[in-house]
């Protein structure tokens, strides 16, 4: 149970977005609480652990795993309260103007101010829609790519036309013994430079095609080949595989929005209408990360700090409205100062 305590900022969701804000929230001295619903913290990436990320400013590049890390380790320079394995299911304001936070579990956290960094809601892969398909989940039939070590030497096929099923078709070239990518349109939806390094690629497409089954081994435990159909002739091929990898994205989960009794405006009924400044239709409620949307809005990692920095200045003014609302930088704060000079001293040696 949590005790009756009042936080300056409650961050919900503990991704890239959720992390950043923690660190820049005890920066700006304000006392932070995290809730993640997962039991650990890192979001989406921990979908894609081992991929090379080159697209976050100065750091050229880190695997997801080392970028968890080092997310985690930040955001926890001040002290902030954790909770993981703690699902918001509900943010409502009491009579005092303070929001009322209510998790799964019961308890309920008050704050003066909310930053909603949930990304899109609970993670939950679009499955394929091929009747006891779930059986093959703990042998051959995924919907991530954890480790590249599965996949070595293994002919394997991707389902999937978007960034990261294209992003992983060429990752495992230079993995796998044979990579096949199917998509059930002509046209992918991956960024060009991907689409034209696949194409000039060993990857075997299949365009206009769908997996319609996956024929099992004699022990019916493992995916041994999938039937592929092709919608423009109406021809059915079968193709050998190892592994099978469903890459169709992720279903948005919209329950916290749903069940919450505050009237926070949406986009498209899922995001966050948000403006530049992070802020929502509710005074004292901002948002930051894939969660939000506006006009200028980027949903990359690199923008969810920049969400973050707006999401964290909004809640200090709001809370202390002659606070600056500039841009207050690491030097401003004591807590490195110390840190520093062991550190200069190290450079000197
Ligand atoms: C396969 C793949 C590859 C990608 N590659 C790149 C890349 O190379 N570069 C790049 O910039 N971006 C990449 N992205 C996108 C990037 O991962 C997202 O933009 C980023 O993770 C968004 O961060 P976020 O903090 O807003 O949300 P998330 O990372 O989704 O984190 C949200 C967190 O909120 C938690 N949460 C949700 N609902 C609740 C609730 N009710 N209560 C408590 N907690 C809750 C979730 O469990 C989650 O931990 C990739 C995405 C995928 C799927």
């Amino acid at each position: 149970m949590v005790e009756k305590e009042l936080f300056d900022v409650t961050i919900i969701g503990g991704g890239p977005a959720g992390l950043y804000s923690s660190f820049y929230s005890g920066l700006r001295e304000m006392k932070t609480k995290l809730i993640e619903s997962q039991p650990q913290l890192g979001g989406k990436i921990h979908v894609y652990p081992e991929k090379m990320i080159w697209d976050i400013g100065g750091l050229t590049p880190i695997t997801g795993g080392q970028l968890i890390d080092q997310l985690i380790e930040q955001a926890l320079t001040f002290n902030p309260s954790i909770y993981t394995d703690e699902k918001v299911t509900s943010i409502a304001k009491n009579e005092e103007g303070h929001f009322v936070i209510t998790a799964e579990s019961g308890n309920i956290h008050y704050s003066k101010t909310v930053i909603v960094a949930i990304g899109g809601g609970i993670l939950n892969p679009q499955k394929i829609e091929i009747e006891g398909a779930e059986r093959f989940e703990v042998s051959n039939l995924n919907y991530t790519i954890k480790s590249y070590e599965k996949f070595k030497d293994k002919a394997v096929i991707i389902s999937g036309g978007g960034n990261t099923a294209v992003d992983w078709a060429l990752e495992l070239t230079e993995i796998a013994s044979k990579v096949y990518l199917t998509y059930r349109k002509e046209a992918l939806s991956a960024h060009e430079a991907q689409i034209t390094e696949l194409l000039n690629s060993t990857i075997e497409c299949h365009f206009n095609s769908e997996i319609t089954k996956l024929i099992a081994d004699d022990q019916e435990g493992m995916i041994k080949a999938v039937a592929l159909m092709n919608h423009e002739t109406g021809n059915t091929i079968e193709i050998p595989v190892d592994e099978v990898v469903i890459s169709h994205g992720y279903l948005r989960d919209k329950e916290l929005l749903d069940n919450s009794p505050l009237a926070i405006e949406r986009i498209r009924d899922y995001f966050i209408a948000g403006t530049v400044h992070s802020a929502s239709s509710i005074p004292g409620l901002y948002a930051a990360g894939d969660i939000l949307h506006h006009e200028g809005k980027i949903h990359l990692i690199a923008a969810t700090f920049h969400d973050a920095l707006h999401a964290v200045n909004s809640a200090k003014k709001y809370i202390q409205p002659d606070a600056s609302d500039g841009g207050i930088v690491s030097s401003h704060n004591d807590i490195f100062k110390q840190r520093n000079r062991k550190l200069l001293k190290g450079i000197l040696q």
